[in-house]
């Protein structure tokens, strides 16, 4: 029974609770694993489309250093910036009144020094009102994890497929197979030991990750990484059919490349043809 008065959430997702006056907590988060209920995560980076989540019910939208490629057609992660992504950040925080926002700290923002990842991540925090930030890696920047959190900083960790070190990794492949799965493992229980409230597990083998969130108190997120996993996270643009290519972990939900296309050629069909406008678009003097 919804007593709040407040409109029932979305979806029915229990991880409200009911409560849909305020943002979801990374509290809310550790008690939905406790319950057992699985949740989804995806990515924003505008003020429409992070509307459109918030209302859908997505409790945690992250601000994707995927930005880079989404959104500022660079080829890899590795380019983005701190001044990129802040302001979109802010437009997905002001945009949104229950989603639990997170922010990617970009490549070179946080590897350096704990101290340049509070700075890196206060950015983020006071002039992106994120609730959280992401980073990739495990106990090479445990320490950075650790002052975040005594900071007051949420620190979502990543794990598998980090894509700021394509270059490494020698490409955009599987992790934590065969002998690689006891590392992964190890470095999932120090990313909690330091104080992380999640971790992204990216294109790693299902039972790993099956494995790892067994093992794990914080809630484990998804993205090639099977079913298991406590939450799963998708790019908005490839579950909904807008990027050119996918990886096979992606499942398209709707088709807005041809929608988007079809409303383009329309419009120029009817502008050439002298269609539109017509009088009711129109003002009189
Ligand atoms: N649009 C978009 N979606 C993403 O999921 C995403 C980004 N951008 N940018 C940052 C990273 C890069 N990601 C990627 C990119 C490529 C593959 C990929 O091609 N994977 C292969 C797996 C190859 C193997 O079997 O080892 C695939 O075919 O799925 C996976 C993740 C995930 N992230
Ligand atoms: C795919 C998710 C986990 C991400 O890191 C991003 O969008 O940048
Ligand atoms: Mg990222």
């Amino acid at each position: 029974m919804n007593t709040s008065g407040n409109p029932p959430a979305p979806n029915g997702n229990a991880l409200y609770g009911g409560v849909t006056n305020r943002r979801v907590t990374v509290r809310d988060l550790a008690a939905a694993k406790e319950r057992g209920e699985r949740w989804p995560m995806l990515t924003a980076y505008d003020a429409l489309t992070a509307r459109v989540f918030d209302e859908a019910g997505i409790p945690v939208l992250l601000v994707g250093d995927s930005a880079a490629n989404v959104v500022y057609g660079y080829d890899t992660t590795l380019p983005v910036t701190v001044d990129e992504l802040v302001p979109l950040t802010a437009a997905v925080s002001r945009s949104t009144q229950r989603a639990l926002v997170v922010a990617d700290l970009p490549f070179g923002s946080y590897q350096a020094s704990p101290q340049q990842a509070l700075e890196s991540a206060s950015r983020f925090m006071k002039e992106g009102r994120a609730q959280a930030v992401k980073l990739e890696g495990g106990h090479a920047v445990a320490p950075q994890v650790e002052l975040l959190v005594s900071a007051g900083v949420p620190v979502m960790a990543h794990l598998g497929l980090t894509p700021q070190s394509v270059n490494t990794l020698g490409g955009y492949r599987v992790q934590g197979r065969g002998e690689a799965a006891a590392g992964l493992l190890k470095d999932a229980k120090e990313m909690e030991r330091a104080g992380a409230f999640s971790v992204v597990l990216e294109c790693v083998p299902a039972e790993l990750a099956a494995q790892v969130t067994e093992q794990l108190a914080i809630p484990t997120v998804g993205i090639g990484a099977g079913p298991s996993t406590d939450a799963q996270v998708l790019v908005w643009q490839d579950m909904a059919g807008l990027s050119p290519r996918v990886a096979k972990f992606v499942k398209t939900y709707a088709n807005l490349n041809e929608t988007l296309r079809e409303a383009a050629s329309a419009y120029a069909d009817e502008v050439v043809g002298g269609t539109f406008p017509q009088e009711r678009h129109s003002y009189t003097g």
